[in-house]
């Protein structure tokens, strides 16, 4: 269970480092859902629960990779061409081919198990076949053969007792088609996490209803529920919760019975209508952090009768980019999924901009492709952490470090697509 405990970086206190915060969620969080086995074609996109180790190697036997002619390399000539009688056929499914190899050649197809003894295959695009005057077939091999060649080996992809899949992995189609491929069914993977997802505020409204005076339209709700998703979660839509202490309360207590996780957007900052906060602390125990990131500072983390609850900021782009950086973790560390950072990739900036120290900057970009190959990284023009259209608009952020404190037009920066955090 979730263990945050002493809250050392309270509102007003230092801002926290995004490492800190990780390390902190890392050090105090374990997988909480149960382990379960489904089969193959339900394995997609669930998180292995244990290692998966071969049962058989893969291929089980040696094999030929091409169409052709199978040889001992011992039989032919490095100066001339070589004649071999062809003595037996074998195709991909019949049973190994076993006489005697010296000075012969087997006809064999692609998967075929190689004969005994014969440790060579001839392209047959790479030799001709003759039909002695006896009626025998026999192949010409031409010079210039490595020994070994096109012969696939026993175990060459996957190793009798090997681990192919360690825990906690995410399953993705190539690796459903290796447990296949060593003759698995099912696999044992983690529940999915059951997530409740709130918005909180007073203007909010729902889609679909007509927008009163002073009112917008809930978004962050449907944003973060299709990131949970996206991760595997079980999203349960708690709705929109008004800025009131006991309506607040109730709703995340009766959260708190069914699911792993309470997810809220909004009133985590130091307003007076910012409730959620007060509710969490009479419900179990709140931990504000100030994190050292633009956007998306505030963010609350605590339980709610035992269960994990993250408050995200209510600004659109701040709810996103916390959710990246900190409720991605924290789902990973709850639904058993090993942790992945997300790949950076360099690309050239054709911006340049200035940025306070120590605080790590998310800059909304679309990439398009310059000189040489290379990737251009185009700011998006409008920086306000309420435009969620710049996250339509762009393709991922560049990822600016705590240490650097001005960019310069054509320097190369760190990227993370979109992709890469989903
Ligand atoms: N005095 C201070 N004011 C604010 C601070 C601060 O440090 N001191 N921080 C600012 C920052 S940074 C952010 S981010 C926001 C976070 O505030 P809350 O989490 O309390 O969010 P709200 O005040 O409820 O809303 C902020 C903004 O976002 C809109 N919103 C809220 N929920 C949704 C939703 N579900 N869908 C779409 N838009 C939503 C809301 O209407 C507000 O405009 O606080 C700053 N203030
Ligand atoms: O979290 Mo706030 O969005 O930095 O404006």
């Amino acid at each position: 269970m979730a263990q945050l405990s002493d809250d050392c970086f309270a509102f007003g206190g230092p801002l926290m480092s995004l490492d800190a915060a990780r390390d902190m969620l890392a050090s105090r969080l374990v997988a909480v859902t149960e382990v379960e086995r489904v089969a193959l074609d339900a394995a997609l996109d669930r998180v292995l629960a244990e290692d998966v180790v071969a049962g058989v190697s893969v291929p089980p036997h040696d094999n030929s990779a091409v169409d052709g002619y199978a040889v001992r390399f011992e039989d032919l000539s490095a100066e001339r061409e070589t004649v071999l009688p062809i003595v037996a056929r074998v195709a991909a499914g019949d049973r190994p081919v076993e006489r005697d190899p010296a000075g012969t050649a087997v006809r064999i197809f692609t998967g075929a198990p190689m004969p005994a003894g014969y440790d060579t295959v001839m392209m047959q695009e790479d030799c001709g076949e003759r039909e002695a005057p006896d009626g025998t077939r026999a192949v010409v091999i031409r010079p210039g053969i490595k020994r070994g060649a096109n012969r696939r080996e026993a175990g060459e992809d996957v190793r009798e007792d090997s681990v192919i899949l360690r825990a906690g992995r995410r399953l993705r189609p190539q690796d459903v088609g290796l447990m296949a491929a060593v003759g698995l069914t099912g696999a044992a993977v983690r529940r999915p996490l059951r997530v409740a997802v709130v918005s909180t505020g007073n203007e909010l409204e729902e889609p679909g209803r007509p927008l009163g005076p002073g009112a917008i339209y809930d978004a962050n709700r449907f944003t973060l529920s299709a990131l949970v998703r996206r991760m595997g979660g079980l999203v349960t839509d708690l709705g929109i919760l008004r800025d009131d202490p006991a309506e607040l309360r109730a709703a995340l207590e009766r959260a708190a019975e069914g699911h792993d996780l309470i997810v809220t957007t909004g009133g985590v900052s130091t307003g007076e209508e910012d409730h959620v906060k007060g509710a969490v602390e009479s419900l179990g125990g709140l931990h504000f952090w100030r994190l050292a990131i633009k956007p998306g500072r505030p963010v609350a983390l605590g339980q709610v009768q035992g269960k994990p609850f993250v408050g995200l900021p209510g600004n659109p782009v701040a709810a996103m980019v916390t959710f990246f950086c900190l409720a991605r973790p924290l789902i990973q560390h709850l639904a058993g999924e090993t942790v992945s950072e997300p790949t950076l990739f360099r690309v050239r900036a054709d911006f340049d901009y200035r940025k306070k120290e120590g605080r790590r900057e998310f800059v909304r970009v679309s990439l398009s492709p310059g000189a040489d190959g290379e990737l251009v990284a185009t700011k998006f023009a409008r920086d306000g952490a309420g435009v969620l259209s710049s996250m339509v608009d762009s393709d991922g952020l560049v990822v600016l470090p705590e240490d650097v404190t001005r960019l310069e037009r054509g320097g190369m920066v760190s990227y993370m697509p979109f992709s890469e955090v989903r």
